[in-house]
């Protein structure tokens, strides 16, 4: 390859925004995509260099102009020629539906749109680097993967050596690396970005963002999280059918969710059967006044039965206190959780059992892996499309060390580790999570104090933002 310049390159937004900043390697060449008759119609062929997306699009008229990021898309000049490029692709973490479908763009899209034939699979997740072979990746070898969930490439936790991957990438003459995971692989994106450009090579290092959780910070939303969610509606319509036909019937559906409840909230949301949804961000507790038996009582009263949805990772304090708490971590370091599922049923069996006028029927479904283990929608496929064609036009332009995803449904370029510095969580003081509790009637489980706080800390980050940043200049 021709050896053109790193050049650094911060993004340099006009009237004084907030810049983002990342590597670029300097463009060269024309893109391949101007001659490709697919492309040919399109009115803006290429995106403009100074287009940009911000990641605040609801603001006043004073407020600050804020952060933006560099709009994704296809440059009218490009870093690769395309027999110079020697892309791998590796998949980590956990399962997600979609990873294959965007596995499958990534190789046609790379094929398709830029002629470019020499892909490598990465087996096994960031162990695969050093220690196994590498698959070639062809449109053909990858045809059929997308209708099947899971990873081709088969994925694994732990084992991210940053020296040795990037030794790998060296030896095998790798320039293009595209990496699907959460944000723990996001880390692991960073750190082999980093080291690469500290040894000077010409690479290209671009993250998609994979993780059922949608716990990643910044972007809209996480490939699969519609899937998994339209998948929890069946375990959810399960629980209801059984507990709707028994006297006092209790039905408990446990849902993904380590830190945060966005699966359990939205599945809550969509299917209108749920009484009570229990997540990590908001603590509840059981006994006495405004506790969750007191309302299971007066549920089964007025209704005579009830669905509860639990994410996994709710009440771990409150199971740690009556469980010999072992601080047991996985082979990414993400901590261990307690099952709060069986813990949860046998408190209300327990609790409903010395009431003998109300003795109850409790249903427990447990559908944790069926809910990822599947193929992505149809929906989501075009997401895992567009998410594969953004990070393709973006490495081939040379931008590096970044995260594609949509913010406010513009796919962008965000710097890695604009990622990685937060994770998402459900805010109990917006409106979505006011949304479920209208819709449940539950209770809140919240103190007056603890709201205000929360609303005051927020307030606080709002206005040590607006001091950082510039003001809107508007027309
Ligand atoms: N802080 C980190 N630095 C480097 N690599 C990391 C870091 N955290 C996790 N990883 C690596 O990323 C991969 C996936 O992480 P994991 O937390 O299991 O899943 P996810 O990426 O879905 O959050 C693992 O191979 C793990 O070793
Ligand atoms: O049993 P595994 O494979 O470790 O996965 C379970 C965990 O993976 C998750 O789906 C999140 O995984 P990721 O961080 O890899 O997206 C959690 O909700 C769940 O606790
Ligand atoms: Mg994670």
């Amino acid at each position: 390859m021709e050896s053109t310049p790193l050049a650094t390159c911060v993004l340099k937004c006009s009237r004084n925004a907030i810049h983002a900043s990342f590597f670029i390697f300097l463009q060269a060449y024309p893109n391949p995509l101007q001659n490709n008759p697919a492309y040919a119609i399109v009115k803006q062929n290429f995106v403009h260099p100074e287009d940009v997306v911000a990641e605040e699009i609801v603001i006043q008229r004073n407020s600050p102009r804020g952060v933006h990021f560099r709009r994704a898309g296809p440059r009218e000049k490009v870093y690769f020629r395309t027999e110079d490029v020697r892309a791998c692709i590796v998949t980590c973490g956990g399962l997600c539906p979609g990873i294959n479908t965007v596995i499958r763009e990534i190789v046609c899209g790379l094929n398709y749109m830029y002629g470019v034939d020499d892909i490598l699979g990465i087996a096994g997740g960031y162990r695969g680097f050093y220690s196994k072979n590498t698959m070639p990746l062809t449109p053909k070898v990858v045809n059929d993967i997308h209708k099947r969930g899971g990873t081709f490439l088969r994925t694994s936790r732990g084992g991210h050596d940053t020296k040795k991957i990037v030794d790998s990438i060296q030896d095998r003459g790798i320039n293009q690396v595209y990496i699907i995971g959460g944000d723990g692989t996001q880390k692991g994106a960073a750190a082999i970005y980093r080291e690469v450009a500290k040894r000077g090579l010409r690479v290209v290092v671009a993250g998609i963002p994979k993780t059922i959780d949608n716990d990643i910070a910044v972007i809209d939303k996480s490939f699969g999280f519609d899937t998994a969610v339209e998948e929890a509606q069946r375990a959810i319509n399960a629980a209801h059918v059984e507990v709707e036909s028994v006297e006092n019937g209790i039905g408990i559906v446990k849902l993904m969710g380590r830190y945060c409840g966005f699966i359990a909230m939205h599945a809550t949301l969509a299917s209108r059967d749920v009484d009570c949804c229990l997540i990590p961000e908001s603590p509840f507790y059981l006994e006495g006044q405004g506790g969750l038996f007191e309302f299971i009582e007066q549920r089964l009263k007025e209704n005579g039965h009830m669905v509860i949805v639990v994410a996994e990772g709710a009440g771990q304090d409150l199971v740690a206190e009556s469980m010999r708490a072992i601080d047991a971590k996985d082979a990414s370091g993400n901590r261990l959780l307690l099952d709060v599922g069986p813990w949860l049923s046998q408190k209300i069996k327990d609790h409903f059992l010395v009431n003998p006028k109300m003795a109850v029927n409790l249903k427990y479904i447990d559908p944790t892996y069926m809910i990822r283990a599947i193929p992505s929608n149809a929906s989501d496929n075009i997401y895992c499309t567009l998410l594969a064609h953004s990070a393709v036009h973006g490495a081939m332009a040379g931008f590096t060390g970044f995260t594609v995803g949509p913010v406010n449904s513009r796919h962008a370029y965000i710097p890695i580790n604009r990622v990685t510095e937060t994770q998402n969580t459900v805010k109990l003081t917006d409106r979505m999570w006011a949304r479920l509790l209208a819709s449940t009637t539950q209770p809140s489980f919240l103190r007056y104090d603890e709201v205000m706080k929360e609303k005051v800390d927020k307030e606080t980050v709002q206005m040590l933002d607006n001091m950082t940043n510039s003001s809107v200049q508007l027309p």
